[in-house]
C-alpha cells in the first residue's frame, strides 16, 4: 500500500510517495510517464524525456511491457541525457550504452531523436556542443523555452539521486551545483568514478514542467532523510536543490524511506 503525501508551496507542486517495493515503483513510475507522454503528443506534438543512469534505467522496465509498449507514441519522444560520463558510446560507463541496452534499443523511438553526446570531444568541448543541441532544439520548437527562466523546459526529467544526495553530476559541496549561466557543464574532478563527466546544470533542471525522483535502496536512506525529514544540517544536498517550475514527484521504495 502507497503512502502519498502532497505540497504546494508557492504555487509549485511537490508529490512524495513510499511504495512497498521497487517493483511496486516501477510500476508507477510506467503509468506516470505513459500518462505524460499521451499528454505532452497530444498538447505539443512530440514529449522531451531526459534520462538519468545508474539504477533509474532498470525502474523504466515496465515501459517495455504491455499495455505500454504499444500503446505509447514512441516516435513522437525525444530523448536526451541530464549527464554523462565523457567516455565513448560503447564503454561500460555510458549512460548512453545503459539506457541503450537497458531501454531504448526495445521501443521504436527514431534514432534521429535520440540525442547522445559527442564522445569524440574533450570534457568542455562535448559541454559545449550538447548545448548547441539544446538551443538548436529550442529554436525548432522540439524543446520548449520557460516563460519564466528563458533556460529550455523539458516536459518530464527522470532523476536519479546517489548515496551522497548527488543528482546528475552535481556533487555535494561543488561549485557547479551554483552555476547560474550555462545550460550544461562539466566536471573533471567528479567524486564518484568517471571523473569527467558533463552535466545540466540546475537552472535546466528546475525550469522542467514535470521532474520524476526515483529512489530505491537503503544506501539511499540518509540522503532521503536530509533532504525530507527533520534535517538540521545546514549543508544543502543536492537532491534538495531539485525544485522545478512544474511538479515535482519523488518515487520512493520503503527502504529509501526507512529513516523518515
Ligand atoms: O553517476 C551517476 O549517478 C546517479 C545516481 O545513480 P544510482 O545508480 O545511484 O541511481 C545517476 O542519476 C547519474 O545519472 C549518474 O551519472
Amino acid at each position: 500500500m502507497a503512502e502519498i503525501t502532497t505540497a504546494k508551496t508557492a504555487g509549485k507542486k511537490k508529490e512524495v510517495e513510499v511504495f512497498d517495493s521497487e517493483e511496486a515503483v516501477a510500476v508507477s513510475l510506467a503509468k506516470y510517464t505513459a500518462d505524460l507522454s499521451e499528454k505532452f503528443c497530444k498538447e505539443r506534438g512530440c514529449f522531451t524525456v531526459v534520462l538519468s543512469g545508474g539504477s533509474l534505467i532498470e525502474s523504466l522496465r515496465k515501459l517495455l511491457e504491455p499495455p505500454y509498449v504499444d500503446s505509447i507514441e514512441w516516435s513522437k519522444w525525444h530523448v536526451l541525457w541530464v549527464d554523462e560520463r565523457v567516455v565513448p558510446k560503447d564503454h561500460v560507463d555510458s549512460n548512453y550504452k545503459l539506457a541503450y541496452d537497458g531501454f531504448l534499443a526495445q521501443v521504436p523511438i527514431l534514432p534521429g531523436n535520440v540525442y547522445a553526446i559527442n564522445d569524440a570531444l574533450s570534457a568542455e568541448g562535448a559541454a559545449e556542443d550538447y548545448e548547441t543541441c539544446l538551443k538548436h532544439l529550442v529554436n525548432m520548437k522540439v524543446i520548449e523555452a520557460s516563460s519564466v527562466s528563458g533556460f529550455p523546459k523539458f516536459d518530464l526529467m527522470l532523476l536519479g539521486m546517489g548515496p551522497d544526495g548527488h543528482v546528475a553530476s552535481l556533487f555535494p559541496g561543488h561549485q557547479l551545483c551554483n552555476e547560474n549561466e550555462k545550460w550544461v557543464t562539466c566536471i573533471k574532478d567528479s567524486p564518484k568514478p568517471p571523473p569527467e563527466r558533463i552535466t545540466f546544470t540546475f537552472p535546466v533542471i528546475n525550469s522542467s514542467a514535470y521532474i520524476a525522483l526515483v529512489i530505491c535502496g537503503a544506501a539511499e536512506a540518509v540522503a532521503v532523510q536530509r533532504a525530507l525529514g527533520k534535517d538540521q544540517n545546514s549543508d544543502v544536498l543536492p537532491v534538495q536543490m531539485v525544485s522545478p517550475e512544474g511538479e515535482l514527484k519523488w518515487f520512493l521504495d520503503k527502504d529509501a524511506a526507512s529513516k523518515l
